[in-house]
């Protein structure tokens, strides 16, 4: 990404707040966008504060305000893990929102990366088989969807999706996800959007909360290597918006300045 990139902070006084707030943020901006254009492209984050959001669409009664049978869900990074294991964050999301959805949502519009089983026994090939379907969803030429809205949770160590600090799957370019080994946070498989595919973004969403992340939220807000910091690469085509609580805002300078 090349000029100055515009990140704007918004900050909500406490975690559980911070997760309603960007509930209602996101039904509020897709009842927006579905009154022109659809299908709509979504891409949900696992974590804390991501599941806690999906939770708070779940309880909101705006989110029958969504037509849903446009909107198609997706995920920024998965543990790669069987079918079903409460790791994985589809499993997560499942139990926070999209069963909740029912009939709404039809099953073709969930996008889950593939988990482990006979067929898909490696990262690589959930990775591959990621990228055909997004690439099936994808404008001719792109190999991704034009994703409307891509939230992302980030670990007190500034990863983003699965993009850890100075982790080879950070390099991957060209292609529209990765495979990850190694991962310090496990589980050590993973497969993970790379930042080719979040750039595609319209909107990115960085979501966090708590004092053990307010470093992290700091350098990234201050544009650091991504190399040590991937948050800082997380970056959309129209905007790209930080949601915090105060915790996690607590290194950031005073006014919230971001380079
Ligand atoms: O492992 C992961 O961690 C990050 C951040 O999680 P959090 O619990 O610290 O909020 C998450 O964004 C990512 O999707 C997930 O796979």
């Amino acid at each position: 990404m090349t000029g100055r990139v515009v990140r704007d902070v918004v900050v909500h006084p406490d975690a559980t707040l911070l997760a309603e707030a960007t509930a209602a943020r996101l039904l509020v901006t897709l009842v927006d966008l579905q009154s022109h254009r659809a299908p709509l492209h979504v891409v949900l984050t696992g974590g804390t504060v991501g599941i806690t959001t999906l939770a708070a669409v779940t309880a909101s009664p705006v989110r029958d305000a969504v037509d849903w049978s446009q909107v198609h869900l997706w995920w920024g990074d998965e543990r790669f893990l069987p079918d079903g294991d409460p790791d994985r964050n589809e499993t997560q999301a499942r139990e926070a929102l999209v069963t909740a959805l029912g009939d709404a949502l039809p099953a073709d519009n969930v996008h889950p990366v593939p988990a482990l089983d006979a067929d898909v026994p490696t990262p690589e090939d959930a990775a591959a088989a990621y990228a055909d379907v997004l690439a099936r969803h994808a404008d001719d030429g792109d190999q991704v969807p034009r994703f409307d809205v891509l939230l992302l949770g980030m670990g007190p160590d500034g990863h983003v999706a699965s993009l850890f600090p100075e982790h080879e799957a950070l390099q991957a370019a060209g292609v529209a996800t990765v495979a990850v080994h190694g991962s310090p946070k496990p589980p050590p498989l993973r497969v993970s959007l790379t930042f080719d595919a979040i750039h595609a973004a319209r909107e990115v969403w960085v979501v966090a909360a708590g004092a053990e992340k307010a470093a992290a939220v700091a350098s990234a807000l201050a544009a650091a290597p991504v190399a040590t910091t991937p948050a800082a690469g997380a970056i959309g085509t129209e905007r790209t918006l930080w949601l915090l609580d105060a915790a996690a805002s607590g290194d950031l300078p005073a006014g919230g300045a971001t380079a």
